[in-house]
């Protein structure tokens, strides 16, 4: 299995789910739980109480015993206050402990996201379903398992408690109303793992859903689907997955109609022969005005808690079905492994790729195959090469975002996966091609680049300065305080303010630079966004930076490399040439005629060799 498969079976069997969900919630707020505990016996205490109260209160008042049938009527009417008054004290605890295991869910959740290493994981689209269940479930499962049990708990009392009532008279009948609710239980049940199920097969669907709906309100879509007309093409496609997962749905809906339907038939039936053997006993005279009080609410309350009984166990059944999500995302191990292997570190070794093999999943094609190459230490290295040869992933590989499926990289003679990621990571400073623009103010978004010393302002101004933003920046409404967003700039009273993708661009040079002096720095396509003039002076300023430092600079712009010490062309998944710039010239190769293309108009122009 390679570190972005995500196990399809849940392994986690069910009732390690619901101990798990009540362990958290035990964690979590163990007050709580004890107060709804003791509010749930208390409640499934009352019916019993109102029942054999009503009983004493007819058969003293049917005796002339008024002193004796004023206690029990005393009783029943408190009986009813506190099972009047008991849901609204539950609500509260509940919405309270809700809240608490929710946070702490979402926390444990992200955390485990965040703490992947690499980032095969995050491109499974297996992945973002159960992320997506597990931050559905994980938040309340806990509260939903620990409440809908501790209904159960309630309900057995109650259901023991009218049953033992009722046995006094009939043990047949108690037995008889027990049986009806059997069936009724395990059809519920059943109906909950088919849902639970459900959940998960119709993720994929839900997930383009929301993808689609997603881009109908995207700011950078926008111009796209006005201008090509999209907007009834995605309309389509939310129907269609929204189509889809509603048939799913509907089966079970109707499957539990139909066990509803069952349940209810078996209650009335139950109740209607409990009346009918109560009006014969009756007419036999074997019964008093309080027995049948007892026995009209026993049948009623047991029917109703009998219903109350299964859903309550479904409810736990299916969250903690779906809850393993949850767990397996917490649960999940390591994506990719630490190599124990014993490091002999070469200091000044710089950084070795040898015969190095990747591809992104197990079966898809090779994107490196065999590159060897030495990124060496104090000196300026370039990579070049065509579309898709490859440039990117190599540098993906050089953070560690993935592991070479063959070959090995080292650091100074100890290999990438002996180091732990935080340590190699802390040793790299970079600017990706794919960059992010973050909605923080500017100041933030440069100062992200090295978390512990986001306030330092006189570094920020700095890496903006070096990065040729600063004079932009200082012209933002609020300098560096504006916050660059589409989406909260817009908020009253927010101050914010939008910027070009080239300023963008340099905004996260700037970022790169504020990491600061780093073992490597790497610059993927940093001035691809560049206007001629702008991108001459990022080159100039990068220039000076990149001096006697360890760094690779990845550009399709050709005269922005000509003066690194050492230049490396990737091609077929493989080191196709190496050397200065002087030397690939002379050798007539790739990058000498890649160079002369670049530079035909100018030549053309009479300007010189330069691209
Ligand atoms: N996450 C991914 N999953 C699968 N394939 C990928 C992934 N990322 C890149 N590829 C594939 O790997 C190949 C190399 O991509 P890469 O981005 O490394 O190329 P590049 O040399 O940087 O290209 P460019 O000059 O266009 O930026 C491409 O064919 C691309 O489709």
């Amino acid at each position: 299995m390679t570190a972005g498969n995500v196990r399809p079976d849940l392994d986690i069997p069910v009732r390690a789910a619901v101990r798990a969900a009540v362990a958290f919630a035990a964690r979590t707020t163990p007050a709580r739980l004890l107060a709804q505990i003791v509010l749930s016996a208390v409640a499934g205490l009352t019916p019993m109480v109102t029942a054999l109260a009503g009983k004493h209160l007819f058969d003293q008042l049917a005796a002339g015993r008024n002193a004796a049938a004023l206690t029990a009527g005393a009783v029943l009417a408190g009986a009813m206050l506190v099972a009047a008054c008991l849901p609204a004290g539950q609500r509260y605890l509940g919405r309270e402990m809700e809240r608490r295991l929710s946070l702490r869910a979402s926390d444990e959740l992200y955390r485990a996201v965040t703490s992947t290493v690499g980032i095969a994981r995050l491109e499974n689209p297996a992945f973002h379903d159960r992320v997506r269940l597990a931050r559905q479930s994980g938040g309340d499962t806990p509260a939903v398992v620990t409440d809908a049990l501790i209904a159960v708990a309630r309900c057995l009392i109650t259901m023991f408690g009218l049953l033992t009532a009722l046995a006094a008279l009939s043990p047949l009948l108690a037995g008889a109303l027990l049986a009806v609710c059997v069936p009724v239980v395990v059809c519920h049940l059943a109906l909950s793992r088919r849902r639970a199920a459900a959940m998960w097969t119709v993720s994929p669907a839900e997930r383009r859903e929301v993808f689609f709906s997603g881009l109908l309100v995207d700011l950078q879509a926008a111009k796209e689907i006005r201008l090509f007309g999209l907007g009834g093409f995605l309309r389509g496609r939310i129907l269609a997955g929204r189509r889809s997962a509603d048939r799913q749905y509907r089966r079970i809906d109707r499957g539990e109609l139909g066990v509803q339907i069952l349940a209810s038939a078996l209650s009335a039936g139950a109740a209607a022969a409990a009346t009918l053997w109560t009006v014969q006993s009756v007419a036999a005279g074997g019964l008093t005005i309080g027995d049948v009080s007892l026995l009209l609410v026993s049948v009623s309350g047991l029917t109703m808690v009998g219903g109350e009984l299964a859903t309550a166990l479904a409810l736990a059944n299916r969250h903690a079905l779906v809850y393993r999500h949850y767990l397996a995302v917490v649960r999940e191990p390591v994506d990719v492994p630490e190599v124990r292997a014993p490091a002999v570190a070469v200091p000044g070794a710089g950084i070795e790729l040898r015969d190095v093999w990747f591809r992104y999943t197990e079966t898809g094609p090779w994107i490196l195959r065999g590159v060897d190459l030495n990124i060496p230490v104090g000196r300026a290295t370039a990579l070049v090469g065509a579309n898709g040869a490859g440039k990117s992933t190599l540098v993906k590989l050089l953070c560690r975002f993935y592991d070479p499926t063959r070959g090995s990289i080292t650091w100074d003679g100890v290999d990438l996966r002996a180091i732990p990621p935080a340590d190699l990571r802390d040793r790299i400073t970079a600017v990706f091609q794919d960059y992010m623009e973050y909605d923080l103010s500017a100041g933030e978004n440069i100062g992200i680049g090295d978390i512990g010393s986001i306030g330092d302002t006189d570094r920020i101004r700095t890496a903006a300065e070096n990065a040729g933003i600063g004079d932009t920046v200082t012209g933002l409404p609020d300098s560096y305080d504006t916050i660059l967003s589409r989406v909260f700039a817009a908020e009253p009273g927010s101050n914010g303010a939008q910027l070009s993708g080239g300023q963008w661009q340099r905004l996260a040079v700037a970022r790169g630079m504020f990491r600061g002096d780093r073992e490597l720095m790497i610059l993927d396509e940093p001035s691809s966004g560049l206007d001629p003039a702008a991108e001459h002076d990022l080159h100039e300023r990068l220039r000076g930076l990149r001096r006697g430092r360890t760094s690779l600079l990845i550009s399709h712009r050709l005269g922005a490399v000509r003066d690194a010490d050492h230049i490396v062309v990737l091609a077929g998944g493989r080191v196709a040439e190496q050397g200065d710039h002087e030397s690939l010239l002379a050798a007539g190769g790739r990058y000498a005629s890649l160079f002369q293309l670049q530079a035909g108009p100018y030549a053309t122009a009479g300007l010189g060799d330069a691209p």
